[in-house]
């Protein structure tokens, strides 16, 4: 029979909140590459061919070809003085800076893809005492290909423990009045300390192939809902476009790069370019948006080009996490 001193030890109870972003390569490396984008793209989620097709041609096509072409764009934006990618850095800075505003609570994070895992993470939060969980996937539009990966993924993980944690999920915010507010104060700032006036705000997201909208996925909706929204609010002419295309089939247009390179022949030849699909600068913004993006219009006769940081851990940007999560912590913690 089991005695009282045989019984595991038992750490005191804790609310824990798991930020979750999509992760980089640990170094940009073609090694490193090779092996995030062996991960990240064979995740049934992401890429919705049959591994059976897709498998050849990620193994003997991708795998051989873009792990050097991405690892140098990788390095154009390294942070070698912190030793990470921007995403990385400001998913931590993001994490210690929430933590200050929830006393007592464990607030951490992890990716979907690369370190720190999302299986590691949740052990270590239950092994440290967390039996509430709050997950935050940080993706402010809904897609499979973000949020619902992020969450069969925790959900994987509570399936090899006896004793589970409770978890809640924080939902998507694309529409939320906390986010729309905090990106058009975070525009509004950025526009004024321009040294130029926008013709138009650009709004890009990170596209999904088409065919994902007509298969049910609201993220197409997401988008076009928050950029509505943040358009009304600055009162300032935008359009909304899509970034980021992966292989051959057709992405949610327009395109970024076709628009960009279109725009200065309709006469818009000064724009700021805003990002709010992405919670953190990125490879998405900062090569391909601010650099590619700019040498596009600017060769296509711009003459004014900003790309706007996204709200990152700066004071918009915590605030709005901070409400978000605590209204989801409510009933857990004290939020009043
Ligand atoms: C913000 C939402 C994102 C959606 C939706 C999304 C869908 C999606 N992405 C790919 C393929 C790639 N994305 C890559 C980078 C990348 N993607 C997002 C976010 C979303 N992706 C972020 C934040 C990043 C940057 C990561 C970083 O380390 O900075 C890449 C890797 C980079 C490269 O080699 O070019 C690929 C590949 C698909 C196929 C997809 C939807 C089906
Ligand atoms: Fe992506
Ligand atoms: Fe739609």
């Amino acid at each position: 029979m089991a005695r009282p001193q045989d019984h595991p030890p038992i750490a005191d109870p804790k609310i824990g909140v798991l930020l979750v972003n999509l992760g980089s390569p640990d170094a940009p490396t073609k090694a490193a590459v090779k092996r995030y984008l062996a991960e990240f793209l064979s995740d049934r989620r992401v890429i919705e061919i049959p591994p059976i097709a897709w498998q050849p041609i990620l193994r003997g096509i991708i795998l051989n070809t873009r792990p050097k072409k991405s690892a140098a764009l990788y390095a154009s934006i390294w942070d070698h003085k912190r030793g990470g990618s921007p995403l990385k850095l400001i998913t931590e800075d993001q994490t210690a800076a929430l933590a200050a505003t929830l006393p007592g609570v464990l607030v951490d994070h992890a990716m979907r893809y690369g370190a720190p895992a999302i299986a590691e993470r949740l052990t270590a939060m239950k092994d440290a005492g967390c039996d509430r969980i709050l997950i935050c996937p940080m993706y402010p539009q809904y897609s499979a290909a973000t949020t619902a990966t992020v969450i069969d993924k925790a959900s994987e993980t509570l399936g090899k423990m006896r004793w589970q944690p409770s978890l809640r999920t924080v939902p998507p915010w694309y529409d939320d009045p906390l986010y729309i507010d905090a990106l058009a104060k975070d525009v509004n700032d950025q526009v004024a300390a321009l040294d130029f006036e926008p013709d138009e705000i650009i709004v890009t997201f990170h596209g999904m192939p088409a065919r994902t909208l007509s298969l049910g996925d609201p993220y197409h909706c997401h988008c076009q809902k928050t950029s509505r929204l943040l358009g009304e609010k600055l009162a300032r002419p935008y359009r909304t476009v899509f970034q980021s295309r992966f292989g051959p089939a057709a992405w949610l247009q327009p395109y970024l790069d076709k628009t960009l390179a279109a725009l200065p022949s309709e006469g818009v030849r000064k724009i700021a370019v805003v990002a709010p699909g992405f919670v953190a600068d990125c490879l998405e913004t900062l090569e391909e948006i601010a650099g590619e993006g700019k040498e596009l219009f600017m060769q296509a006769g711009g003459t004014d080009f900003a790309y706007l940081a996204c709200l990152n851990a700066r004071a918009h940007g915590i605030e709005l996490l901070a409400s978000l999560v605590k209204r989801e912590l409510g009933g857990w913690i004290e939020t009043g």
